[in-house]
């Protein structure tokens, strides 16, 4: 297994470049199971998502080519012919499920394994399952996977209210509906900036969508759609990263440049409660410029669906408030119990507690250095944050998690500054002891 080692503490300089998003990618390479022919997706982040999805539209028939030097993926999918996502690869990455809406939009049928436990907390799918039987589809559940025909071979649409507003749904939903006999609705739907680009991709298909971006979505079904050759979005988690880093592990005075993002995506509440430190912000054509105050104020935040704060930077944000003076809280409305971050942190020495859906941290105790734990993908890089601005070496264990959403992370960290290297151990090696 690999871990991060990092000596800090560190003060970044420079510039960090943000990849192509992994929610926007994921989907438009479903989305290429819909069109007969080669889809071609640029921009692509080399992540282990990636290659994971991969495999499981490989399984369903198409030829998919992974070329990560140039971050592009092509999908042929003249031939689908195996319309099943197996448990091995779906219980690896919860968006493989977009496999439900994109074989039933191509096939009138999928055999789709459940994701199965995640790392925080549960996280349904009744609402893909609800909406696609809304829709026109048999659902029946067989040895932990959702099997599905759509009557008379193809869907027929329909009106499907979420609650609550679901991203993952309204992928799901937009991928079946699209090619469905009739017309559908999409009642409270995703208006994620990722949802907006995927679905925008759809309309270059040849789908008839109106009200992206709001939260109707109407649909009206075609017979067919058509490959393209799409541009991905940037990522804009690990641009919001990238941002929170700079204020808190940036020169105070100096300004950090972040690369390639659209700062349009961050959504407002990000802006507002970003200014509300202290942090003098400039944004850019391509990123933002941001400069760290002498000592930043602490904010309290509370994540909501877009364009409110993003639930995917709250563990960021809770690592920069530890080195704020006061105390602020970060309260998750979008997961009950997205914390599991923080009795790692607190083995580093922050001051923070969870009460709820509230973690409270009261900034300025001292962050020392530890053997720390990844346990999903938003806490492992809150970690690696941490261990930037701790005294001594942190080691950041099973970062595969990390791996799966933010692409040569160590590399782009040392460019900064950040003394951070990759190493692989054993994870049932006997303990050595201290004294
Ligand atoms: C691959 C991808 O894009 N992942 C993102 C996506 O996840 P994902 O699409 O899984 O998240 P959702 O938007 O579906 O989840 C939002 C809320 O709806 C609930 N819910 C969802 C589906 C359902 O069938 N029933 C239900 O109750 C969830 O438990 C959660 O409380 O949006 C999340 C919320 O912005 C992000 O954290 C993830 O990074
Ligand atoms: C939670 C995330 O991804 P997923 O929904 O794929 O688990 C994330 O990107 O932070």
């Amino acid at each position: 297994m690999d871990k991060f080692v990092i000596e800090g503490p560190s003060t970044l300089s420079g510039s960090l470049e943000v990849g192509g998003s992994k929610n926007t990618a994921l989907p438009l390479m479903a989305a290429a199971i819909l069109a007969e022919g080669e889809t071609t997706v640029t921009n692509v982040p080399d992540l282990r998502d990636v290659h994971t999805l991969s495999k499981v539209i490989r399984v369903t028939g198409p030829d998919v080519t992974v070329a990560p030097d140039d971050h592009t993926v092509t999908i042929d999918a003249s031939t689908v012919d195996q319309p099943v996502a197996p448990y091995e690869l779906v219980k690896k990455m919860r968006a493989s499920f977009y496999m439900l809406g994109a074989l039933i939009g191509r096939c009138g049928q999928a055999r789709v394994s459940l994701p199965g436990g995640c790392a925080w907390g549960p996280r349904p799918v009744d609402l893909h399952i609800e909406g696609m039987k809304q829709f026109g589809a048999e659902i029946e559940l067989d040895e932990g996977y959702v099997v599905a025909k759509a009557r008379g071979g193809r869907l027929e649409g329909g009106t499907f209210r979420m609650e609550p507003s679901s991203v993952g749904a309204t992928v799901n939903l937009l991928l079946g509906a699209v090619t469905a006999r009739g017309g559908s609705r999409i009642e409270n739907a995703a208006m994620e900036p990722d949802v907006v680009a995927f679905g925008e991709a759809l309309k270059e298909m040849g789908a008839q969508i109106d009200g992206l971006g709001t939260r109707t979505i109407e649909i009206q079904g075609v017979d067919g759609l058509d490959p393209i050759r799409v541009r991905n979005t940037p990522d804009r988690i690990e641009m919001g990263t990238f941002m929170i880093l700079a204020a808190m592990a940036g020169e105070s005075g100096k300004p950090f440049r972040i690369t390639n993002g659209n700062h349009e995506h961050l959504g407002q509440a990000f802006k507002d409660y970003f200014r509300g430190t202290g942090v003098n912000v400039e944004y850019t054509n391509d990123g933002a410029i941001v400069t760290p105050p002498e000592s930043l104020t602490p904010v309290s935040i509370r994540t909501e669906t877009y364009p409110g704060f993003p639930t995917d930077l709250q563990a960021q944000w809770t690592v920069m408030l530890a080195t704020a003076d006061g105390e602020a809280t970060v309260t998750d409305t979008i997961y009950d119990d997205r914390f599991k971050h923080i009795p790692e942190l607190q083995r580093l020495g922050i001051d923070v507690s969870v009460n709820g859906n509230a973690a409270t941290v009261r900034g300025g105790a001292k962050i020392k250095g530890a053997q720390v734990m990844s346990t999903d993908l938003r806490a492992s890089v809150s970690l690696v944050m941490a261990g930037i601005v701790a005294e001594g070496r942190t080691d950041v264990l099973r970062i595969y998690h990390l791996d799966r959403g933010y692409e040569n992370l160590a590399e782009k960290l040392r460019a900064a500054g950040a003394t951070i290297k990759r190493e692989q151990y054993d994870e049932f090696a006997e303990p050595s002891i201290q004294k």
